[in-house]
């Protein structure tokens, strides 16, 4: 499975970069994280590999995830029994080839609202957290050079990996590595995200340091995360689980994020948007069939979770490293 992850490739993009040596080593890096693996890998391998070649002749990444060219009836059913092969699918919606993968997300709205801030043309970018890719190619799709993501969940590794079968020239790749496991100083992205993770980490103010070391200077980092409302000294840290999620550890307020940016060291720091997630937004579907955000809500006050906290609100900061 190492060749599919296009390291050669990733190697010819970052050549002359900052990141070149770092390229350099990722094939020794994750042959060892693949011998470790996952319990599943192989069965989900099986299901990529189990995806028919399609050659897509119409691809839109600008205003949504839509792929399509010729493809029987047999070849749909083949395509989407594969896909199902790799649920739970929680980041999307993806239309391939007439089989519409109704994710639990609306991710295509949370980008909507991040999309309109920020140029990304000609930029290198890194997603921390990328999940199973979506804004990869939404990002490609907004003119960036080339996108990284990393993720150490596997599902969502073979989930991007499904993707890049129709998609295999397009300069995305996915690595199967936490935060941590990047090396120190690397200095040359010029747009970073942090979507999703900030609230996951037990040392927020190190992973903003995280972040901005993965910057070159004048870069820029696009931080989404879930906040409540307060001054800049308000946070909550929920006593146990949040939205029926265990590993939340800090919900700040607005204010108190912007402090923590320029605290790190950003500079430029503005929101650029607060959104309460509706039901609407992330629910369970056909492709997503365990409990979501309608059951960790209070039915009788949607203005609550059902732990009696305020419900979850996103916010979206940009700020530039000096
Ligand atoms: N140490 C880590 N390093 C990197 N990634 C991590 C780490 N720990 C967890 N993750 C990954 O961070 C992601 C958080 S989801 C956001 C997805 C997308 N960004 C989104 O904005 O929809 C949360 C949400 O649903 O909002 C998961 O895919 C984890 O595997």
């Amino acid at each position: 499975m190492i060749r599919t992850l296009d390291l050669d490739n990733l190697q010819q993009a970052l050549a002359g970069t900052p990141l070149q040596d770092w390229a350099a080593d990722l094939p020794a890096q994750l042959d060892a994280k693949l011998a470790v693996g996952h319990g599943d890998l192989e069965r989900w391998g099986a299901a990529v590999n189990a995806l028919p070649a399609l050659v897509p002749q119409q691809i839109d990444l600008a205003r949504r995830f839509f792929l399509d060219g010729a493809c029987d009836e047999a070849t749909r059913d083949a395509l989407k029994s594969a896909l199902q092969g790799l649920i739970p699918w929680r980041k999307g919606p993806f239309e391939l080839f007439g089989v519409h993968v109704d994710t639990e997300w609306r991710s295509d709205w949370k980008w909507e609202r991040v999309a309109p801030h920020l140029d990304l043309r000609g930029r290198r970018v890194l997603d921390v957290g990328c999940g199973n890719g979506y804004y990869q190619w939404r990002m490609l799709g907004a003119g960036a050079d080339s996108v990284v993501g990393i993720d150490p969940n596997w599902l969502f590794f073979c989930q991007f990996l499904a993707m890049k079968r129709f998609l295999p020239d397009l300069p995305a790749w996915h690595l199967p590595l936490a935060l941590e496991e990047l090396p120190a100083k690397l200095e040359g992205f010029d747009t970073v995200f942090s979507m999703g993770v900030l609230y996951h980490r037990r040392s927020p103010i190190d992973h903003l340091f995280e972040l901005k070391d993965c910057l070159r200077r004048g870069g820029e980092l696009v931080l989404e995360t879930l906040v409540v409302e307060g001054d800049a000294q308000q946070v909550l840290v929920p006593e146990d689980r949040y939205a029926q999620m265990r590993n939340v550890w800090f919900l700040p307020s607005v204010p108190a994020l912007e402090l923590w940016l320029r605290r790190a060291g950003f500079v430029d720091v503005r929101c650029v948007d607060v959104s309460y997630t509706s039901v609407e937004e992330q629910r369970s579907t056909e492709w997503m069939r365990y409990q979501s955000l309608p059951e960790f809500l209070d039915p009788a006050d949607h203005s609550r979770t059902i732990e009696g906290l305020p419900a979850p609100a996103r916010a979206v900061l940009i700020a530039r490293k000096p």
